[in-house]
C-alpha cells in the first residue's frame, strides 16, 4: 500500500468549513455512485460544530447539494451514557446539526448505540458491531466494513476515535467495534471503531481545531510516534511524503475598537498571537468585534508591534477608517483566497498521477485515445470558463465560488479515478470471495492472535452462542451479497463504467493541469506527479495499482514570517520534515485516502483468509 499526504492550510474554521463541504459532498456523491448510499461515520467533541458550519449552509448547486435523506451516520465513538446525556455524541450531533437540518433537505439514517446495554459496555459494543454488520457485511464489505468517509476528531493527546495512546485497545485485530471502561478522557466507559475498521475506510478526514493541539500536531506526523492519530496515518499505507504547499504566513487584519462617537481604531496586519494577558478583548467585546477566532483561540495585538497606536478621529474620518478597513481586509482576503487558490490548483495539479491511472485504466479496458483527447479539450474549455466565471466573485471578496469550482473539479475527478479503482477492487475481492464462499465465512472477522493480548476475552470466552448466530448470518449475507450481488453487479457496473471514470479522470486531470499553468502556479502545482515522477509510476504499475489519490492534511499555521518560511511557496516543490513544516494552532483538515484499494483489499481478503486458520474467525471462539 502506499500514501501520500498533502496539506492544506486554513486561517481559521471559516475558510476551512466550505472546504469541508466540497470534500464531504464528493465523498458523499461517490457513496451514492457507488452504492446508492452514503455511509459516514462521525466524531464528537469539536466535529460536530464544525460539520454543522460546513454543511448547514445552502448549496451552491446541484452538485453540491447534501443529501441527507441519503446518509447513514455511524458513530466512530459513542460515551456509554443515555442519548440524550450531555457526554453522548449522538446527542452533541443532534444538537448541532441533526436538529438544524431543514425538513426540506431529508433527514438522515442515524445509528446509535443500543441503550439497553449502556451497563455492559461489551454488550453495547457487540450490538454496535451488529448494526455495522447488518448495514455493511451484505453488500460492501470482505473482511471489514468499508465506510464511504469517516470524520474523525484528534484529541491533545493524540488520540482519535476512542482509541487512545498507549491504550491495549490499539492491538486489537479482531474486533469492529470495541468497550474501553478505562477511558483517560472522561467519561471512563465508551464504545470505539477499532484502527483496522479505520484504516479500512474509504477516505478518513480529521477535522482538528483548538489551540490546545499545537504540540501534539508536532508528534502526529512523526511516524515513531505510536499515537492513535499516526497509528491511523500509517495504517493508510506505507509510502508517506509530507509537501509544503501553503505558505505560512498568515496574518490577521482587525480593528480593535470602532466607535461612531468617538472613533478610535488600530489597524494592523501581524501573525496571530495567542491571547496574552492585557490584551484588548476587553474592548473587542465591548465594541462587538469579536475576541477570538472561532475556535476559542483570542485574537490579539502583538504587544510591541508599534503599529496599534491609537489615533483620534472626528466622525467624519469614521467612514475613511472603516473604509481602509474594507480595503486591508481585502488585501488579506485576498492573500488568503490566493493560497487558497493555490491549494485548489495544487491538489488539482496532483491530479497528474490519477489522470494517468484513469488513463491507463480506461486504456486497459478498450477506451480510445482518439475519443479521449476531443473530449479532453472540451472539459478544458468548460473547465476555463468555469474558473473564469469564478473569478470575479473571489476578487469581489466572495472566493468561495472560485475556490470551491477549483476544488470541485479536482476532487470530482479523483473521486472516480478512486470509484473506478474500489470498484474494481470490488469486483476482484467479490469474485475471490464467491469462489471461497461456499466453505467459508468471509465476512466474520477473524480472531486475533494467541499471542496477542485479549481486550475482548469475555467476549471470547463467554459470547460463543451469539458469535455462532453471528457467523451464520454473516454467512448468509456473504453468500448472498457477495456471490450473487458483488460478483454479479460490481461486475457489470465495473465493466460499464470504468472506460468512463478513465476518461473522467485523465481528461481533468491535464485540464486542471493546464489552468494552474494559466494562473502561474508553478512548482508546487505539478508537484504530485511531477517531482519525481514517482505518482505517474504508482498510476502506470498496472491494472492492480490505482492511481495516487494524495491524502490531504491541512492545518492552520501560525506566521513564521521570523522563521524565514514566507513566501516560497511558489518557488517550486519542496519537500520538508512534517514537523518542522507546521505549527497548527487553528484547524486541520486531513483527509487520507485508502490508495490502492484494490491491492490492498485483495492482500487483506487474502490475509484474512490465511489468518483465520481452522477456527474461522470468532466462530470457535
Ligand atoms: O472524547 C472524544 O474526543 C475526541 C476529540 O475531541 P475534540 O473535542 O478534541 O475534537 C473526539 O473525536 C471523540 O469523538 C470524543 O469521544
Amino acid at each position: 500500500m502506499g500514501q501520500q499526504t498533502n496539506l492544506f492550510n486554513f486561517p481559521d474554521v471559516g475558510a476551512l468549513a466550505p472546504a469541508l463541504r466540497t470534500y464531504v459532498v464528493q465523498c458523499q456523491n461517490a457513496g451514492l455512485n457507488r452504492h446508492g448510499v452514503f455511509k459516514v461515520g462521525v466524531s464528537g467533541g469539536s466535529l460536530p460544530a464544525t460539520l454543522a458550519k460546513a454543511l448547514l449552509a445552502p448549496a451552491s448547486g446541484p452538485e453540491d447539494t447534501v443529501q441527507f435523506d441519503k446518509w447513514e451516520i455511524f458513530f466512530a465513538d459513542e460515551r456509554a451514557v443515555p442519548l440524550n446525556h450531555e457526554d453522548s455524541n449522538y446527542a452533541l450531533l443532534k444538537k448541532e446539526l441533526l436538529d438544524k437540518i431543514p425538513a426540506e433537505a431529508g433527514q438522515p439514517t442515524v445509528h446509535t448505540i443500543d441503550e439497553t446495554y449502556l451497563n455492559d459496555t461489551q454488550e453495547l459494543a457487540d450490538q454496535y458491531e451488529q448494526v455495522l454488520v447488518r448495514s455493511f457485511a451484505s453488500r460492501d464489505s470482505v473482511k471489514l466494513p468499508i465506510f464511504d468517509l469517516l470524520l474523525l476528531g484528534c484529541g491533545p493527546d493524540g488520540h482519535t476515535c476512542s482509541l487512545f495512546p498507549g491504550h491495549e485497545l490499539l492491538r486489537e485485530t479482531s474486533a469492529w467495534v470495541a468497550p474501553i471502561e478505562d477511558s483517560p478522557k472522561p467519561p471512563p466507559k465508551r464504545i470505539t471503531l477499532t484502527l483496522p475498521v479505520v484504516t479500512h475506510s474509504v477516505r478518513v478526514a480529521f477535522v482538528a481545531t483548538g489551540a490546545g493541539k499545537k504540540d501534539i500536531m508536532k508528534q502526529i506526523f512523526d511516524e515513531d510516534s505510536g499515537l492513535p492519530t499516526t497509528l491511523v496515518n500509517e495504517g493508510c499505507g506505507d509510502r508517506c511524503s509530507w509537501k509544503r504547499h501553503v505558505a505560512h504566513v498568515l496574518y490577521e487584519v482587525r480593528a480593535l475598537s470602532l466607535s461612531s462617537t468617538k472613533p478610535e481604531f488600530s489597524l494592523f496586519a501581524h501573525p496571530l498571537l495567542p491571547h496574552e494577558e492585557g490584551s484588548q478583548q476587553g474592548q473587542d467585546q465591548k465594541h462587538g468585534v469579536g475576541g477570538e477566532d472561532g475556535h476559542g483561540r483570542e485574537l490579539v495585538a502583538p504587544p510591541d508591534d508599534g503599529r496599534d497606536g491609537r489615533l483620534e478621529l472626528p466622525d467624519v474620518v469614521d467612514a475613511l477608517a472603516h473604509a481602509l478597513l474594507d480595503l486591508a481586509g481585502g488585501v488579506a482576503a485576498a492573500e488568503a483566497r490566493r493560497e487558497l487558490g493555490a491549494q485548489d490548483l495544487l491538489q488539482d495539479g496532483g491530479l497528474d498521477a490519477d489522470a494517468e491511472g484513469g488513463a491507463q485504466r480506461a486504456e486497459e479496458v478498450g477506451a480510445g485515445d482518439g475519443d479521449g483527447g476531443v473530449l479532453a479539450r472540451r472539459v478544458g474549455d468548460e473547465a476555463h470558463e468555469r474558473r473564469r466565471q469564478a473569478r470575479p466573485g473571489a476578487q469581489g471578496g466572495q472566493d468561495q465560488p472560485g475556490h470551491g469550482a477549483g476544488l470541485h473539479g479536482g476532487l470530482g475527478a479523483r473521486a472516480a479515478a478512486d470509484d473506478a479503482a474500489r470498484e474494481e477492487g470490488q469486483g476482484r475481492a467479490a469474485e475471490q470471495q464467491g469462489r471461497v464462499a461456499g466453505d467459508r465465512d468471509p465476512v466474520v472477522p477473524p480472531r486475533a492472535a494467541d499471542d496477542e493480548p485479549r481486550a475482548h476475552g469475555r467476549r471470547h470466552a463467554g459470547h460463543g452462542a451469539r458469535d455462532e448466530q453471528q457467523a451464520r448470518l454473516h454467512g448468509r449475507q456473504a453468500v448472498d451479497g457477495l456471490v450473487q450481488q458483488g460478483q454479479e453487479e460490481e461486475g457489470r457496473h465495473l465493466a460499464g463504467r470504468a472506460p468512463e471514470v478513465g476518461h473522467e479522470a485523465g481528461e481533468q486531470g491535464a485540464v486542471e493541469d493546464d489552468v494552474a499553468r494559466r494562473e502561474g502556479v508553478r512548482g508546487d502545482a505539478h508537484l504530485d506527479g511531477d517531482e519525481d515522477g514517482e505518482e505517474g509510476r504508482r498510476g502506470g504499475e498496472g491494472r492492480d495499482r490505482r492511481a495516487a489519490a494524495p491524502a490531504v492534511v491541512g492545518a492552520v499555521v501560525e506566521a513564521d514570517e521570523q522563521r524565514g518560511h514566507g513566501g516560497d511557496e511558489g518557488e517550486g516543490a519542496e519537500e520538508v520534515d512534517a514537523r518542522e513544516l507546521l505549527e497548527p494552532v487553528g484547524v486541520v483538515l486531513a483527509r487520507q485516502v485508502q490508495d490502492e484499494v484494490d491491492g490492498c483489499e485483495g492482500d487483506e481478503a487474502e490475509r484474512g483468509l490465511a489468518d483465520e486458520g481452522p477456527d474461522r474467525g470468532r466462530q470457535g471462539d
